[in-house]
């Protein structure tokens, strides 16, 4: 079982005197300063000019460069997109990450896959919070906090951890518990979810339900509903009663389908393909493949993703959703 530390193992005084850089001000990165801001940690935001320097400074930051933040702080956490990280370390990061400092970061990638490689004189930290940053900043406003991860690759100063546990504090996290675990599983266990449940899983079984009645002749508008609209209600249940929550709610109609048609939809083969994609996380093939596709200017990536958005699926579904008033779809083109 993991390991769970609450409030009262972290020691706000590690942070004292200590000036936290956040570079990037995106989802996890507003909440990440905000959250420290007011637990009292003095912060600086790391950026280039754009939409997110100005948000910053309209929200009473101080604003500098990345390499200018860099330089003024004693724990850099890098919340910019993994894809962009290691040339803006290259160039911004590690040419003012001297002896001492703090490596932060919100997942493993770049460390796990070795495109960060981080001087042994400073500490490398995970703080990984489990959900999206404007959760982060709202649960923390409520006087809650969002669990999250720690691990330590690197303990250069002797204090890593309890550094580390000090900024778990100042975000909240403490406050719902925060998981220890290593860069290697959480970036393994994070990509596995992401590629096989949660999106790349997701979206396929509702792409093959949709599918499947749209070409038996039924409706679009009502395979939509079927198989993506109604998703939101079932996964509500499921994120506030697990599995058995969730089959309290359905009628017993649903749950006994649930159990005898599921198993043949997700069976051996779908088992035997999520093994597979896990050897290729764990040998580094994904992430060989991801940064190189990325490198080339995403040729493969932008073809799916224009593929999947000019689907029956989403045009029916931004139609449907442009009449749902409670809905805020940036995407949804109103007549
Ligand atoms: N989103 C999430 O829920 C979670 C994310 N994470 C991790 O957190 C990290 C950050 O992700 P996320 O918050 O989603 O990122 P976002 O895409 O929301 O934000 C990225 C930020 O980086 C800035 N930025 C982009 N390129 C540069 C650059 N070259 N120089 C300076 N600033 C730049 C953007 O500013 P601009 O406006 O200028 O583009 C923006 O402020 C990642 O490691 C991610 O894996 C971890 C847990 C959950
Ligand atoms: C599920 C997607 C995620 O792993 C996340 C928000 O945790 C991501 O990389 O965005
Ligand atoms: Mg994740
Ligand atoms: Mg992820």
């Amino acid at each position: 079982m993991a390991k769970v530390y609450y409030s009262n193992d972290a020691d706000m005084s590690y942070l004292n005197g200590k000036t936290v850089a956040i570079i990037g001000y995106g989802s996890q990165g507003h909440a990440h300063a905000q959250n420290l801001r007011d637990s009292g940690v003095n912060v600086v935001v790391g950026l280039r000019k754009g939409k997110s320097w100005d948000k910053a400074v309209q929200d009473g930051f101080d604003v500098k460069t990345v390499a200018e933040a860099t330089q003024a702080s004693d724990i850099i956490q890098i919340l910019l997109p993994d894809e962009i990280q290691p040339d803006t370390y290259k160039n911004e990061i590690e040419p003012h990450l001297t002896e001492g400092k703090a490596l932060f970061f919100a997942h493993g990638f770049n460390i796990h896959f070795k495109q960060i490689v981080p001087p042994d004189n400073v500490d490398v930290v995970l703080i990984a919070p489990k959900g999206p940053g404007h959760l982060v900043r709202r649960v923390y406003e409520e006087g809650f906090g969002v669990p999250a991860l720690i691990a330590v690759e690197q303990d250069a100063s002797g204090q890593a951890f309890e550094i580390g546990m000090a900024y778990a504090n100042g975000i909240g996290a403490t406050k719902a518990g925060v998981l220890k675990t290593t860069f290697k599983e959480e970036t393994e266990t994070d990509l596995f979810g992401e590629q096989t449940v949660l999106c790349g899983g997701v979206s396929e079984l509702v792409k093959a339900g949709f599918e499947t009645l749209t070409e038996a002749g039924y409706q679009p508008e009502i395979a939509y509903f079927e198989c993506l609209h109604e998703l939101k209600l079932i996964v509500d249940l499921m994120y506030e009663g697990g599995l058995t929550g969730m089959r309290y709610s359905i009628s017993d109609t649903a749950e006994y389908g649930d159990y005898v048609s599921g198993r043949r939809v997700i069976g051996e083969a779908s088992r035997k393909a999520m093994k597979e994609v896990l050897k290729e996380i764990q040998d580094g093939t994904f992430a060989r493949n991801w940064i190189n596709e990325h490198k080339s200017g995403r040729p493969n990536f932008n073809k799916m993703a224009q593929a999947d958005k000019e689907s029956q699926l989403e045009q029916v579904g931004r139609e449907l959703r442009s009449m749902m008033s409670w809905i805020n779809d940036k995407q949804t083109v109103k007549n």
